[in-house]
């Protein structure tokens, strides 16, 4: 694992040590001030290059692509609020996947079952132990994003998402997010509506480098990955950890997010 992340920056194979403790409490106030923190240089020089040209044959040929019209929830309805609401704006997401199960044996597939990965995150997050999921294809899924594509407006289901950006775009790619739009008492519906109508000041851009871990408290922090323009892809693995060990999906979901239960 030496040779494809820099453990000389992030000692993540030195658990307990005081340059562990370090980077560990560098990202809890991270993730205090900011929902976020991200690791630049993660990935060795040339590692993220790699990773890519593993993955490329099968994304050109075996991804499901994804396009789908949705409101910020992902919910067809909002039972306190009236249906032409402008918090449940509509909005376009297009993306290829390609799920863990495509690409066995890969250096992405490696780093999300890197135990002192999981170590690192779990301290970061503040939890006893964080596991792999054991969904086959769910555990891991590898994101292209192709000109004129994008990854709307969004809620995150989940209390925090690792990904691991592999390759960035020409223009447009950029992570936008808006930090706690809502909370959990209260859902400020005038204030998603105001972020989808394109007048919430507090809005922020991230422009991220390839071979950068990112981790994000996305639950109340609304984001989106803004349009692709050019010709190279947007490819970012995502990876999902959970407290509880064996986490699945259901048939139904796989077939909702990749087109297929197994
Ligand atoms: O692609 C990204 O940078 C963000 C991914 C994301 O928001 C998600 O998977 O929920
Ligand atoms: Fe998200």
């Amino acid at each position: 694992m030496k040779d494809i992340l820099d453990l000389d920056r992030y000692p993540l194979d030195r658990e307990g040590s005081a340059e562990w403790k370090r980077l560990v409490e560098r990202s809890i106030a991270a993730l205090e001030a900011d929902g976020m923190f991200n690791l630049g240089g993660f990935l060795r020089p040339g590692v993220a290059e790699r990773a890519v040209r593993e993955i490329e044959p099968v994304m050109a040929t075996r991804s499901h692509m994804h396009k789908r019209m949705h409101n910020i929830y992902f919910k067809p309805d909002i039972p306190d609020l009236a249906p032409n609401h402008p918090a449940l704006r509509k909005v376009e997401t297009i993306s290829h996947t390609v799920c863990a199960d495509q690409i066995p044996d890969s250096l992405v597939l490696a780093i999300y079952e890197y135990e002192p990965l999981l170590c690192f995150l779990a301290a970061a997050m503040g939890k006893t132990k964080l596991h792999v999921m054991q969904d086959p294809l769910a555990r891991t899924n590898v994101m292209a994003y192709r000109a004129g594509e994008a990854l709307n407006w969004h809620f995150d289901r989940s209390e925090f998402t690792t990904t691991l950006l592999l390759q960035a775009s020409e223009r447009g790619g950029d992570f936008e997010y808006r930090t706690d739009l809502r909370s959990d008492d209260n859902p400020n519906y005038d204030g998603v509506a105001r972020l989808l109508d394109g007048r919430d000041p507090k809005a922020r851009i991230l422009r991220m480098k390839p071979g950068t871990l990112n981790v994000f408290r996305g639950k109340n922090t609304a984001h989106r990955v803004t349009t692709v323009e050019g010709e190279r892809e947007r490819i970012i693995a995502v990876f999902s950890y959970y407290e509880k060990s064996g986490v699945m999906f259901s048939d139904e979901e796989r077939i909702g997010f990749y087109g297929r239960a197994a």
